[in-house]
């Protein structure tokens, strides 16, 4: 067979053979090039073919894009406790101890780990998630990543104690850049007229005064409701188109998609749960919401409006208590901004503090997400009462709505936003979901109201609002 792999790869396969039949175990090798810039969503359509069932997108505002195809490893667990952020990591440790790589590396590239973890995996599951474990993540075949100036593809293989070098060269060359057969760039598809359930309205209503009686007795500060809506359309739903819609509408927030077999969890979250960068961490409290103006003053008004408003600041600095306190416990020299700003996407203006500090050693990204999972933005205050409110209250299973999702890779950076303005697609059906902090104050028909803003994104994003 003539290949055109360069020498280095060869070298590397040696190598991770030599390595995995001494030791018996797995080795991760990862070819990195830097290849022509190349659209994502070209590139995510492109495993449509190969890797339907199996791709992730990923784009934070001012990061970079990544879209992974193919599952060449998966971890994942049906731990019910929060052991299962640990099973994670060790097992992802375990592997990634081993990892040969070649070409340029820069952060996003090389072997990273997709995924993700539902809310509550404690709450029994419904039929409409029976698919998604407690987490799951998965190391991509094939990967491209795109900063601001450069492309990058990155192919990985989990070589075995007992794999051919012939089979594992024949792998990498058979995704070198040149090998792969882009077909030409497709349309949008305009989506079809949907039918639309709302799931449990009054149910929902209903806990909402109820979690107001409990916050008035004192039982807890503030709890998260959340409620679903169903659409049914008349064709298979195309998850390419409203990955481009979300691209192009809510530019400011996280794009992801995560397919599971026939489903794909897909969303634009402008809510990071935390981002670890060498030892750097950022975090997030975002809550407090207030819809956009039609012109430009009364967005302004509306957005003083939300910025002095008690009910929506009470909501915002629960949060900000927690996550501050949160990462104090794991970082030093922790720093936040007295004040909410305003963060402004298309539909909605919201209260925002960012919380920064540096890692202490020992606290790694995933132990984090551990700490800061649920954050009183998606959970309430305080945090294990609240989630039990939500599992008596709420009449929905959340799966992986408002759960961690993001990625991470061999040297501890990563980042997870949390999956809000969410949907999960299955052929012609979609849920969405959408969710409100319930404080004292909460007046139901205004927290309702403000879910269906929530929803905005994405109804815009599957054609059932112009954009
Ligand atoms: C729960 C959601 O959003 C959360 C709730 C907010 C609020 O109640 O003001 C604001 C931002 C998010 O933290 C959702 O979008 O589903
Ligand atoms: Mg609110």
């Amino acid at each position: 067979m003539i290949t055109t792999i360069d020498h280095s790869v060869k070298e590397h396969i040696q190598k991770a053979l030599e390595v995995a039949r001494r030791s018996n175990e797995a080795v991760i090798v990862s070819h990195i090039s830097e290849v022509d810039a190349m659209d994502p969503l070209h590139f995510f359509n492109y495993g449509e073919n190969l890797f339907l069932g199996e791709r992730f997108y990923w784009s934070g505002p001012s990061t970079f894009t990544v879209v992974g195809l193919g599952n060449e490893l998966v971890i994942e667990t049906s731990d019910q406790t929060t052991n299962r952020f640990r099973l994670i990591e060790n097992e992802w440790k375990r592997l990634n101890k081993q990892v040969l790589h070649s070409g340029s590396v820069s952060v996003g590239t090389g072997p990273l780990l997709f995924g993700g973890f539902s809310f509550d995996p404690i709450k029994s599951k419904s039929q409409l998630w029976n698919d998604f474990s407690e987490a799951k993540f998965f190391l991509p075949t094939i990967m491209l990543t795109n900063t601001k100036e450069r492309s990058y593809l990155t192919v990985n293989k989990l070589i075995h104690p007992f794999d051919q070098l012939e089979d594992c060269i024949e792998h990498f060359t058979s995704y070198e850049i040149n090998n792969l057969n882009f077909s030409h760039i497709r349309d949008c598809e305009k989506f079809n007229e949907f039918k639309l359930t709302e799931l449990h309205k009054e149910e929902w209503l209903n806990a909402i005064v109820k979690a107001k009686e409990q916050i008035h007795a004192k039982q807890i500060d503030k709890v998260v409701l959340a409620r679903e809506v169903h659409l049914l359309f008349n064709e298979k739903v195309d998850t390419y188109s409203v990955i481009d819609s979300l691209q192009k509408n809510q530019p400011t927030s996280y794009i992801f998609a995560f397919e599971n077999g026939i489903q794909s969890f897909i969303g634009a979250t402008p809510e990071r749960l935390v981002k670890k960068e060498n030892h750097k961490v950022f975090s997030t409290c975002l809550a407090g919401s207030i819809k956009r103006g039609i012109s430009v003053e009364e967005d302004k008004l509306l957005g003083h409006q939300l910025l002095t408003d008690d009910k929506n600041l009470l909501e915002h600095d629960i949060v900000v208590k927690m996550i501050k306190k949160a990462l104090e416990d794991c970082c030093y020299d922790v720093v936040t901004p007295d004040k909410p700003k305003l963060m402004k996407t298309k539909n909605i203006q919201h209260l925002y503090t960012p919380v920064e500090g540096f890692a202490r050693e020992d606290h790694s990204l995933l132990s984090m997400v551990e700490r800061l999972h649920p954050t009183p933005a998606l959970g309430g205050y305080p945090k294990h009462a609240a989630i039990e409110k939500i599992r008596e209250l709420e009449p929905m299973h959340r799966g992986w709505y408002a759960g961690p999702i993001g990625w991470l890779d061999a040297y501890d950076n990563g980042e997870f936003g949390v999956a809000i303005r969410s949907g999960l697609i299955e052929g012609n059906k979609v849920a969405l979901f959408a969710g409100c902090g319930i404080v004292g104050e909460s007046v139901p028909e205004l927290e309702y109201v403000e879910t269906q803003i929530k929803l905005k994104p994405m109804m815009t994003a599957l054609g059932g609002i112009k954009a």
